[in-house]
């Protein structure tokens, strides 16, 4: 579980086609464009944030790849950044950790290599995060488009190869502004002592106050898109509503 006390926040920048975007259920097809991901990442970090997550959405659904710019954006940040999308052999994990961001975000090489997955857990500690993507409780690889068997099988797993931490999006709520899945993360939170890090959803500073409500019970952080690109609040105002907590 994780030690911090206050919920750590972090501004997505998902990008396709070299642009920062908002899919709804992480369905491709769905994209609104907000133009420069390196724009956004730096209004994120001029606003206070701590941490990026960033996604080669193009990475994840096997379109190509936007890496040279992912590296540019990871290297302009002061930043801590979380790197996800479509990490899933050797080549693709030195290219992200080259980059100097902080953690890399496995998904499907999770559900379709776990001995891979092992392996790069035990030679990399806390750099590794796993993105337990679900539907319901069935996880999802492939950019969400494939079934990928139990989260809580899955889940167990990991935990016994000595995973640090989870990233857990509830993909019917991802991109949709409907708050987030408390229970599906409680659960997960019941399941694992390890840091869980909330993804998809978050439409209010009400909906982040009851995230941080969870802290206690092992929810470390917060991915946030849709809603600061909506405008529906600031990067600010979400650091002081979750501070206040
Ligand atoms: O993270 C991935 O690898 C990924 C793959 C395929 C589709 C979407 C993916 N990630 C989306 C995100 O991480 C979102 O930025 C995040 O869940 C924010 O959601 P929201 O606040 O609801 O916009």
């Amino acid at each position: 579980m994780s030690s911090a006390s206050v919920l750590e926040l972090l501004p997505a920048v998902d990008v396709r086609d070299g642009q920062a975007v908002r899919l709804v259920h992480g369905e491709s097809g769905t994209e609104t464009s907000y133009g420069s991901p390196l724009e956004a990442a730096l209004a994120w970090q001029r606003s206070g944030a701590e941490w990026l997550h960033l996604v080669d959405l193009d990475a994840a659904f096997g379109t190509g790849d936007n890496r040279d710019l992912v590296r540019q954006v990871t290297e302009a940040m002061d930043i801590k950044v979380e790197l996800s999308g479509g990490i899933r052999d050797d080549a693709s994990l030195a290219a992200a950790l080259a980059t100097g961001c902080t953690r890399v975000n496995l998904g499907t090489a999770a559900l379709e290599t776990p001995e891979w997955v092992a392996k790069v857990i035990a030679e990399h500690g806390d750099k590794i995060a796993v993105g337990l993507d679900v539907r319901g409780t069935t996880l999802k690889g492939r950019g969400w488009t494939r079934d990928g068997g139990d989260l809580y099988e899955t889940l167990a797993r990991l935990d016994a190869e000595g995973c640090a931490r989870y990233v857990v999006t509830d993909i019917a709520k991802d991109g949709t502004l409907q708050g987030p899945n408390l229970e599906l993360l409680k659960n997960v939170c019941a399941a694992t002592d390890k840091p869980v890090v909330a993804s998809g959803g978050v439409s209010s500073l009400d909906d982040l106050r009851a995230l941080a409500g969870l802290v206690p019970l092992g929810v470390e952080g917060a991915i946030v898109g849709k809603a600061l690109y909506a405008k529906a609040f600031t990067l600010e105002e979400a650091l002081e509503a979750v501070a206040a907590v």
